[in-house]
């Protein structure tokens, strides 16, 4: 079964094609970095792997369950982090967290051990009862991402998760879901930035609504930096 499995996907806004014929598939336990420039139409895949829109053409299945078909069962294995951050800043690190939890229908002693586990696995449980208004910029993108683990997710999506961060926070966040990733966890990483990606990693390019390469990073970039591979690929040079 894979993580996330992606066929024929296309997407339109009126007459600009946004997505055109996608197919992806991501296996267990692999990280996938989406790749691609503005406009490349990484945030209208995220819309339609969230659901936000129906995917009018095509087929999405996430941990082998049909988004269009089995919509709940599907949601419920996918965990998200979104660009712009949604935490309660005046609650502390822990309630929102269990806040969360029941809006998954997880309460009581199962939600403090799945909050405590979340905590652990992103390296956050000394901060537990710190209000979220106390962390800094890369302290609260590690528990958005363990807000997104709470209902134990089989696959992960992040859209541009160390957007504003600066360079020790954004090695810690790629090092953390990188260290998921060998856990189990199905991720897609959507990024513009390739030093956040490592050889070994799977790598999709995305430009104008196309998949234009989908290899490990090391087999894409070759001799080259993996930025000059990518500039090269979509095209933009300078
Ligand atoms: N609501 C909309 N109406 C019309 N065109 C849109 C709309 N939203 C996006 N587009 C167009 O669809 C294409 C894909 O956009 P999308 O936002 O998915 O790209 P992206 O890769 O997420 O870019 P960015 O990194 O800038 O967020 C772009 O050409 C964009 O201009």
């Amino acid at each position: 079964m894979t993580g996330i499995e992606i066929s024929c996907l296309g997407y339109s806004y009126g007459a600009k094609r946004a997505l055109d014929d996608l197919n992806l598939q991501v296996a267990p336990g692999q990280f996938c970095a989406l790749l691609g420039p503005n406009g490349a139409g990484k945030s209208t895949l995220f819309s339609l792997l969230t659901r936000l829109f129906v995917a009018p053409e095509g087929r999405i299945l996430l941990a082998g369950l049909d988004l269009a078909r089995q919509p709940r069962a599907a949601m419920a294995r996918l965990g998200v982090v979104f660009q712009q951050p949604t935490l309660d800043l005046d609650l502390t690190v822990r309630r929102n967290l269990l806040y969360f939890a029941a809006l998954h229908g997880i309460a009581g002693r199962a939600a403090e051990a799945r909050v405590t586990a979340a905590l652990d696995r992103l390296g956050m449980a000394e901060r537990a009862g710190e209000p979220v208004r106390a962390l800094n910029g890369g302290h609260r993108r590690r528990m958005e991402i363990a807000r997104a683990l709470i209902h134990d997710p089989a696959v992960l999506l992040l859209d541009e998760p160390t957007v504003g961060l600066d360079a020790a926070a954004r090695v810690a966040i790629t090092d953390h879901v990188h260290d998921l990733a060998a856990q189990g966890l199905t991720v897609l990483w959507a990024t513009h930035l390739t030093d956040e990606i490592r050889d070994t990693d799977r790598v999709a390019v995305l430009h104008r609504g196309r998949l234009l390469a989908d290899s490990t990073a090391a087999d894409l970039r070759g001799a080259q930096s993996l930025q000059t591979a990518f500039l090269r690929l979509t095209g933009d040079e300078p």
